[in-house]
């Protein structure tokens, strides 16, 4: 069997279900019934079921049942889902020895209460509770502690240097004092009223339930004055434009990350809405994240009114104000990966002193230039062509970059690779300097 990966959804009775990305070759019965058993602590859990197409329940209880259940899941799909290259969340019930505890994956307990009638939902708000069980897909120990700590406040944050700044705000290096552990916070000012400060802490809450190796993870994020923090994990190479132009072998071994992390959210209905080298972060272990997804519309907006600029990775149908959607963000996907190995944008006559007009007209009238296949391989250079597609019905679809001999070549990453060399580039740099 060798099929896309698509989403877990784990349900916890009485509690908000957890989504989990998985890879159905990859992921094991003993796997899944660790990851229940972070969201259900304290409880004996030997096996879980799910709805057959009649709507019966199918107990799995090992290692071939839950084949079985992978295999139902492919052939009960629906020919649309799977034009569409989505795939609707497979839902599974674990059966349970006692009652369910408020948990996340994260081992956050999140108050899922909501305030009476005052109109205005109360923010779900993170508890202290240090998780038991170690996740495979967790980053580290220091990230357990810092997420057992629940709400992070700004007295407990010691800023260390600037990593960087961009349109909207400045990331630091930071110290979570409590746990001494390192984090990146991003802060943004921003005027706006209590109302739509707790409207954006609550959209962003869903960060909490991504769980992926190819996403930064999210520790939580909070108002001060006119001033937002966001805490993530902290990636000490940074992001790749950093680096451009990034060898082709490197980048291959990091796109699968990049494409991962991508339609791992992608399932989950969120659309990323500004991926370019600057959003994709390295570090040293050689692991590769995505950042700055737009979870929260309202910051989106709050962020577009404050600061306003063309982005030279959006998509043609997006400037001339059709849809958004994930052909959009293929789109952008391509424009990155040409600028990365490059240092150039696919666009013939484009300069660095263009008006935002002309930059409009650039990526809407010209068609994009097609990286020099005498340098890169040819299941790149393909690759990157179908990304940059003008007509949408042209460009890659979800199934289609998941089966594209580029991908596939480069499936399982290489974090030996991109670990070795990001370690030579810094070593080269610091003995420059
Ligand atoms: N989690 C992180 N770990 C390490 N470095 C980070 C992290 N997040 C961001 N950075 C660094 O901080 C820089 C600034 O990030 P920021 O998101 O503010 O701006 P940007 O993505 O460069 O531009 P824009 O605001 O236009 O999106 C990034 O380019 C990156 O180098």
């Amino acid at each position: 069997m060798n099929e896309p990966p698509f989403t877990l959804r784990i349900h916890v009775e009485g509690d908000q279900d957890m989504d989990w990305m998985v890879q159905p070759e990859e992921v094991t019965f003993q796997q899944t019934l660790e990851v229940i058993s972070q969201l259900i602590p304290n409880t004996t859990i030997t096996a879980f079921e799910y709805e057959d197409e009649e709507g019966d329940k199918v107990t799995v209880r090992g290692e071939e049942e839950m084949k079985s259940m992978f295999s139902d899941y492919f052939c009960e799909l629906s020919e649309e889902d799977l034009a569409r290259g989505l795939f609707p969340p497979l839902i599974i019930y674990p059966k349970l020895g006692k009652t369910s505890q408020n948990r996340n994956i994260h081992g956050l307990k999140i108050k899922t209460t909501k305030q009476e009638s005052t109109g205005d939902q109360e923010m779900a708000t993170a508890e202290a509770e240090p998780t038991k069980i170690e996740s495979t897909s967790q980053p580290n120990n220091s990230i357990e502690q810092i997420l057992s700590c629940g709400n992070i406040k700004e007295d407990d944050l010691q800023h260390m240097e600037v990593l960087g700044s961009g349109n909207g705000g400045q990331v630091n290096r930071t110290i979570h004092k409590p746990t001494k552990s390192m984090m990146a916070v991003k802060i943004i000012k921003l005027d706006l009223t209590p109302t739509v400060q707790k409207q954006i802490l609550l959209e962003m809450e869903i960060l909490h339930k991504c769980n992926s190796a190819s996403i930064i993870a999210f520790y939580g994020a909070f108002f001060t004055e006119n001033r937002i923090s966001i805490c993530t994990e902290y990636m000490d190479g940074g992001s790749l434009d950093r680096y451009i132009p990034i060898p082709e072998n490197v980048l291959s071994a990091m796109s699968a990350h990049i494409i991962n992390g991508l339609i791992y959210m992608w399932n989950l209905k969120i659309l990323h809405r500004d991926i370019k080298p600057s959003n994709i972060l390295v570090n040293t272990a050689g692991q590769v994240k995505l950042c700055d997804f737009g979870v929260s519309t309202q910051l989106v907006k709050s962020i577009a009114t404050t600061f306003v600029g063309t982005n030279v990775y959006m998509a043609p149908e997006r400037i001339q104000g059709n849809q958004y959607g994930i052909p959009a963000e293929v789109w952008s996907l391509g424009v990155s990966l040409f600028e990365i190995v490059t240092g150039k944008l696919p666009f013939p006559s484009f300069r660095i002193d263009m008006t935002p007009f002309e930059l409009m007209g650039c990526i809407i009238m010209e068609s994009p230039m097609t990286l020099p296949p005498e340098n890169f391989s040819a299941n790149f250079v393909h690759f990157v062509n179908l990304c940059l597609q003008k007509d949408l019905r042209q460009r890659l679809a979800v199934a289609q970059l998941l089966s594209h001999p580029f991908t596939k070549l480069n499936e399982n990453g290489n974090a030996q690779l991109v670990s070795e060399w990001l370690k030579q580039f810094l070593s080269e740099r610091s003995s420059k300097s």
